[in-house]
């Protein structure tokens, strides 16, 4: 136990000091240790979310004052600073339901801060007077924007119908809310149903995770914890697709963890004609959960859980896309591009809570880097859209990103239409009609010139939700929350029509050559 508070307190320190992300540093600290990443990453985040309450509480206790030597003796042990190890360890005194602490009492720094335990909370009370939060979870300074996200959830419909999968839930005590009803959000112990993608999308109550994580539900792979932005790649690339019985043969180019490949195979698995998927992944620790979460979703191609239909079935590659043999892959029809981004729209990441205390001098240099990073992505994903252009059969292709930068999404859309692949082969936007049409909010017009029917092709979703008008009307305000995303989808005109808007082009440009000729 005190080790774990010691891993804990030593991963608050690695954020702070900008040596790694969350995630990342609790994985790390896991494999030395052998303590759950997932207990580490909870308590090193609600710690760090609720670490500015935290030091108020702290110091007017006057725990470190009286106790420095005990803390600090302890900390050093595993490098870590005293303050970060009282933190985590006030943390789970004050918030804990069952005062975690209490397990690890024999341990000299447990036990000085629980003997100011009446003081601490004490000053906790007075702080939340102050401040006016009547709720303890109001003094968080982690994202508020995530507390407005539902925890998504899709119906495998691969293994199970939305029907049946909601007789489930409602037998098992789960009560249906209709929209409006008590409000635009889900209460604790009901979900709703999302009125896009056709009701296979659940929103719950984002306290719920923990408990559909270790739902059997889950575990069969009946449900996938996926947000509803991310599923809409899959939606959009077949939507044309779903009733016509034309074979099909989907690639997945940048596939891990695999909610989307998963996704895909559920809608090919509800469609006539043959299809199947074969999903590439480059990094080989990512590609085994790629492979245990097809396994589990009953879509792994070979698989026993894979045995009731071989629509749809995913035969996952591990391997670099853009070293595959695009004539070995002729068939190819349609494909999914998701690949590495920032991630900056992806709610509730912590990184923010360390930028706060970053020097002004560190921000600038923070502010170069980044965009030196974005310009390096951007370049790879115009590459990536760049290289799936040439597959030799491909109809239609999704681009996505949990990104919200310009330079991910419409500036790499915008350069992409117009690069040599793109206008001999003749690839152009797919309108909006068959890009979800009811989403609310779109690409950014500013950035797409005066073309409004671009920026309608794209799909943005701001992170934790749009609130546009309609949704705030119509009552989905919190139905339409979601991480932000981007996605558009790409299209090849018919041969014929490509090839003459290609001689159109020639020609075009012959003609402005001999006129500069005759005026020079
Ligand atoms: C944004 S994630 C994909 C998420 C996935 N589509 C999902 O919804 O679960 C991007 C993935 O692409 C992989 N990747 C990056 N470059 C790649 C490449 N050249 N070939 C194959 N995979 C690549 C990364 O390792 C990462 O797992």
């Amino acid at each position: 136990m005190s080790n774990f508070y010691l891993e804990a307190a030593s991963i608050i320190d690695d954020v702070e000091g900008r040596r790694g992300s969350l995630k990342s540093l609790a994985a790390l600290r896991s494999a030395k240790s052998g303590i759950d990443a997932k207990r580490l990453l909870a308590l090193a985040a609600n710690t760090l979310s609720y670490k500015r309450a935290l030091t108020v509480v702290l110091d007017k206790a006057g725990v470190l004052r009286e106790e420095a030597k005990t803390l600090t003796a302890a900390a050093r042990q595993s490098n870590a600073s005293a303050l970060s190890l009282t933190l985590v360890l006030v943390h789970d005194l004050l918030f804990t339901s069952r005062g975690r602490i209490a397990a690890s009492m024999s341990w000299p720094p447990s036990a000085a801060v629980t003997r100011h335990a009446a003081r601490l909370k004490a000053e906790l009370v007075k702080l939340q007077i102050k401040e006016g939060k009547v709720a303890i979870k109001e003094l968080r300074t982690g994202d508020k924007r995530a507390d407005r996200i539902p925890r998504w959830v899709r119906v495998n419909e691969r293994l199970v119908r939305p029907d049946e999968l909601l007789e489930a839930l409602q037998a098992q005590g789960w009560t249906r809310q209709e929209e409006g009803q008590h409000g635009l959000a889900p209460k604790r112990k009901s979900f709703m149903v999302s009125p896009h993608l056709g009701g296979c999308m659940l929103a719950f109550h984002p306290s719920q995770t923990s408990n559909l994580v270790e739902h059997h539900l889950y575990r069969d792979g009946k449900i996938v914890l996926q947000d509803l932005a991310s599923c809409f790649p899959a939606e959009i690339l077949l939507c044309e697709e779903a009733k016509t019985v034309a074979d099909l043969h989907v690639v997945d180019a940048t596939a891990a963890p695999g909610n989307k490949t998963s996704h895909l195979s559920a809608l090919l698995a509800k469609r006539k004609g043959l299809s199947r998927i074969t999903a590439f992944e480059k990094s080989a620790k990512r590609f085994a959960t790629l492979c245990a979460q097809l396994d589990r979703a009953g879509a792994l191609s070979g698989s026993s859980r894979c045995q009731h239909t071989a629509r749809g079935a995913v035969t996952a590659v591990r391997s670099d896309f853009m070293e595959v043999n695009r004539e070995e892959l002729a068939d190819v029809t349609h494909m999914l591009l998701d690949p590495s981004c920032s991630g900056s729209g992806i709610v509730g990441r912590l990184d923010h809570l360390s930028s706060k205390t970053a020097l002004l001098d560190e921000r600038e240099t923070e502010e170069e880097e980044q965009s030196e990073r974005l310009a390096h992505l951007a370049t790879f994903q115009l590459a990536m859209i760049e290289f799936a252009m040439g597959f030799p059969s491909l109809r239609r292709f999704c681009y996505s990103t949990c990104s919200t930068h310009v330079q991910e999404n419409e500036e790499v859309v915008l350069k992409a239409l117009k690069t040599t692949v793109a206008q001999s082969r003749g690839w152009k936007l797919a309108g909006k009609s068959s890009v979800l049409p009811s989403w609310p909010t779109r690409g950014l017009g500013s950035e797409c010139g005066s073309e409004q029917g671009l920026a309608d092709a794209m799909i943005r979703c701001d992170p934790g939700g749009s609130m546009s008008d309609e949704a705030t009307t119509n009552g989905h305000a919190q139905l339409e929350a979601t991480n932000g995303f981007f996605v558009t989808c790409f299209v090849r005109e018919s041969e014929n029509k490509s090839r003459e808007k290609n001689r159109k082009r020639k020609a075009r440009a012959k003609v402005m050559k001999a006129i500069k000729r005759q005026k020079a």
